[in-house]
């Protein structure tokens, strides 16, 4: 049980409102569900006020016979739509489905209404078995009323699987997936919106189903050879001729303790790091997935000395870095030169490690690396005009979504190496796709065959533990071969480790154990007192983690030195440093909501820490754009060089820029990305959102000192474990929750994200006994 807390005063700090009827401002952002219509409070004419369903959780809401045909159904929808249940997207897809195809039943309509609006949350396809088989609460959060219309809409429509299957499979408006193994299936060569595929009862929307089957087709080749043999189209040629005690004699100088292994000591924990870096080193692709600070950067820098080491052409290896965002993209460069810095010494002459840094140059964005255009959704990089990489190291590579990742695997060269850094228990990507979730479903389970076992021993020195490894009979999948877990943190062994473990683990007893603490002295990770303001630890943070939003607006209002009576101090140069140090103090500190509306929402929250930091004289506001206000770009603007998860701060410009026309007044936002500076005129960025609170979704690839992660009081449908995962997870230092309502935090830990995939299908990594 988690702790009591004290009981919430009348008018408490940031009082709690319904929430409105919400639709998505994007339709990829978290929300709360939408709240009941007025004719639903009122209980008038829709939806009539009937018993509960069967299950007796649901309140029964007859539909209209008529939903049999397909105008009946598809007024049926738009009433959903009218009641907020549907989008009006998900509406406008049905009817267009109509139009294509008249003559289809009306499940058709209904399915594609559902796919729609899936589609929004991040789904790429419908499975029916979900739908049907009563798993559908845990896929369409809609209301109750909602859920008792569609509870009797699909039971006036009668079937099972198979009816629906028939059903689709007779559309016009849908193509069927049934590969032969030999000729082209007929959904590849067909033209239909949507695409079922039988094995397995899922429905696509065309281009999620095309970018499934590219990513597997892919994925399959860049492992598929190589795991199973060693050998073969996936391996890698260098690989295969080298000698393992060559591969061990570098593993053991670039990592520090000597192997303690030998066959038997199967009891020891191996050096995961050891094993993923010749794992990922020996072929096409390698994943390598754990929490934070495990070392995944600390890993894969030492896997490209080794590609360095063991690189056996005159041409220089060709490396680059990327991330889905810039700051990402900026850490992980800065990460991988502090891992290579005190490697020198370990390697001696051998390599020149400063001279790979050079070459290795800047990290780039995934947009930036395939040459994303604004406008368009075509990238200068693909099949046809491949990148120029030999290696290719993505870190977050759980923000990367379905369609990213398909244009990513197409673009790279068949030779090149690719390798995957991510925590596959974090939020999966904002748009459609779990792909890292997909690739690494194996992860935790291992699943190694006997003779990756074999070669891992010979590469490290290590032995794969034995309940890690298949038993007999059971069929390797390829991809598995590839992954590695890191399973230790390097970083947080103290209470902010122990709280994403238990969080991981759904053990709320222990998770509030941790938020509790030992008592007496204060503690990095603790729940923030219901009775005091949130606003409170907003500005100061709290005894165990201090500073809040305090001290960069202290910083903002001290302005940039001025120049000493000799005036030799530059004005620029002053200003750049406090540019950096006010951006600098704001970034230790951030607030993470689980929604977007409502007054525990990204724009509830925003507006109260304003407030309060204009109330304590802090802040100054003259209109929408003022000294100090933090932004968050919310669409590409490849123009400006600003893309979506940008956050920057508005300051006043240097001398010498509102010289140069800009006004005295002139305000930029400054956005810093490891040591890069860069800066626009405000008045420029037109898609923005202020940004003292973000949320959890968009704080992924970030870190930092003090999180606070704020629950709403309800609403608890978007509250999952994987959510709560990864806002402890973006604290370095210190971490507050705050919780109105304990029972929900309790409530999110028991909820997974499950999104609709058909990848770990087609990558054979779904064998249930070898799945996490
Ligand atoms: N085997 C090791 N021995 C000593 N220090 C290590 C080891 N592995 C990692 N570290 C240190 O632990 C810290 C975290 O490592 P690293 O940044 O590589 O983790 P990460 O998994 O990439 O983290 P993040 O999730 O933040 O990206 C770093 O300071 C790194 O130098």
């Amino acid at each position: 049980m988690p702790p009591r807390q004290p009981p919430r005063p009348a008018d408490p700090p940031l009082q709690a409102s319904l929430f409105d009827a919400v639709v998505p401002r994007s339709p990829t952002e978290p929300t709360e569900p939408p709240a009941a219509t007025s004719r639903e409070r009122s209980g008038a004419a829709w939806p009539p006020p009937e018993a509960g369903p069967a299950s007796g959780a649901l309140p029964l809401v007859l539909p209209l016979p008529s939903v049999r045909d397909a105008a009946g159904l598809l007024a049926e929808l738009s009433r959903w739509a009218e009641a907020g249940w549907l989008r009006l997207l998900d509406l406008a897809f049905a009817r267009f489905v109509h139009e294509q195809a008249p003559r289809s039943e009306p499940v058709v309509l209904l399915a594609a209404a559902l796919l729609a609006q899936l589609e929004g949350r991040g789904h790429t396809c419908l499975s029916l078995a979900d739908l049907l088989d009563g798993r559908r609460a845990a896929l369409i959060h809609w209301p109750a009323a909602g859920m008792g219309a569609l509870e009797a809409t699909l039971a006036a429509l009668e079937g099972d699987v198979d009816r629906w299957s028939a059903a689709l499979a007779a559309s016009a408006a849908v193509d069927v997936d049934a590969p032969d193994g030999v000729s082209p299936s007929p959904a590849a060569l067909g033209q239909a919106p949507l695409v079922w595929v039988p094995r397995g009862a899922r429905l696509y929307l065309r281009r999620y189903w095309r970018d499934e089957q590219r990513v597997a087709a892919q994925v399959l080749q860049r492992v598929g050879a190589a795991a199973a043999a060693g050998e073969g189209e996936g391996a890698d040629p260098i690989a295969h001729a080298t000698a393992p005690a060559e591969v061990r004699r570098w593993l053991d100088l670039l990592f520090h303790a000597p192997p303690p292994a030998a066959p038997g000591d199967e009891a020891l924990e191996p050096d995961w790091q050891r094993i993923a870096c010749a794992v990922a080193w020996s072929g096409r692709l390698g994943l390598i997935t754990g929490g934070p600070g495990t070392g995944k950067t600390y890993t894969v820098a030492r896997l490209l000395v080794l590609l360095e080491a063991l690189h056996p052409g005159p041409e220089p290896l060709r490396i680059a870095l990327a991330a889905p965002t810039g700051k990402a993209a900026a850490r992980l460069k800065q990460s991988i030169e502090a891992a290579l810095g005190p490697l020198q010494a370990q390697v001696g002459s051998a390599l020149d490690l400063s001279a790979l840094v050079t070459r290795i140059g800047a990290a780039r964005t995934l947009h930036a690396l395939l040459g994303a255009r604004p406008d368009t959704r075509r990238l200068a990089r693909h099949a046809g005009h491949p990148l120029d990489v030999d290696v290719l190291v993505v870190d977050e590579a759980s923000m990367v979504h379905l369609e990213m990742m398909a244009a990513l695997l197409e673009a790279l060269p068949s030779r090149a190496r690719l390798v995957l850094l991510g925590d596959k228990d974090q939020l999966a990507s904002v748009e459609a796709g779990a792909v890292l979730g997909d690739l690494c479903r194996q992860a935790q389970a291992g699943a190694y065959a006997e003779d990756t076992a074999a070669r891992v021993l010979a590469w490290t020195g290590q032995v794969l533990p034995q309940p890690m490894r298949l038993k007999a009979g059971q069929r390797p999948s390829p991809l598995a071969q590839q992954t590695v877990m890191l399973r230790r943190s390097q970083r947080f062994g103290g209470p902010i480790g122990q709280l994403a473990l238990a969080v991981n683990a759904g053990a709320s007893v222990r998770a509030w154990q941790v938020l509790r603490g030992p008592g007496g002295s204060p503690s990095p990770v603790a729940c923030w007192p219901v009775d005091r303001p949130v606003t409170r630890l907003a500005l100061e943070g709290r005894d165990g983690a201090p500073g809040g939003y305090r001290t960069y607006a202290e910083l903002l209002a001290r302005g940039p030195q001025v120049p000493s009576a000799h005036g030799r101090d530059d004005p620029e140069v002053l200003h750049e440093a406090w540019v950096r140090s006010v951006l600098q103090a704001f970034e230790r500190f951030r607030l993470l909501t689980a929604v977007r509306e409502g007054d525990w929402g990204v724009g509830g929250l925003n507006r109260a820490v304003e407030a309060a930091l204009i109330g304590a004289g802090l802040l100054q506001r003259g209109g929408e754009w003022y000294e100090g206000r933090p932004v968050m770009v919310t669409r590409n603007d490849a123009a400006q060089g600003v893309f979506n998860g940008d956050v920057g701060l508005t300051l006043r410009a240097s001398p010498r820029v509102s010289a140069a026309g800009a006004g005295t007044r002139a305000l930029r936002v400054y956005f810093l990305d490891g040591d890069q500076l860069r800066s626009v005129l405000a008045s420029r960025l037109n898609q923005v959102e202020t940004a003292f609170v973000m949320t959890v979704h968009k704080s992924q690839g970030s870190e930092f000192e003090h999180t606070v992660l704020v629950l709403p009081p309800r609403g608890a449908q978007v509250l999952t474990r994987e959510l709560v995962y990864t806002g402890i997870t973006r604290a370095r230092r210190a971490f507050t929750l705050v919780a109105p309502e304990p029972a929900l935090f309790d409530a999110a830990l028991q909820r997974r994200t499950h999104r609709a995939s058909g990848l770990p299908a087609l990558l054979g990594t779904d064998d249930p006994a070898t799945t996490a």
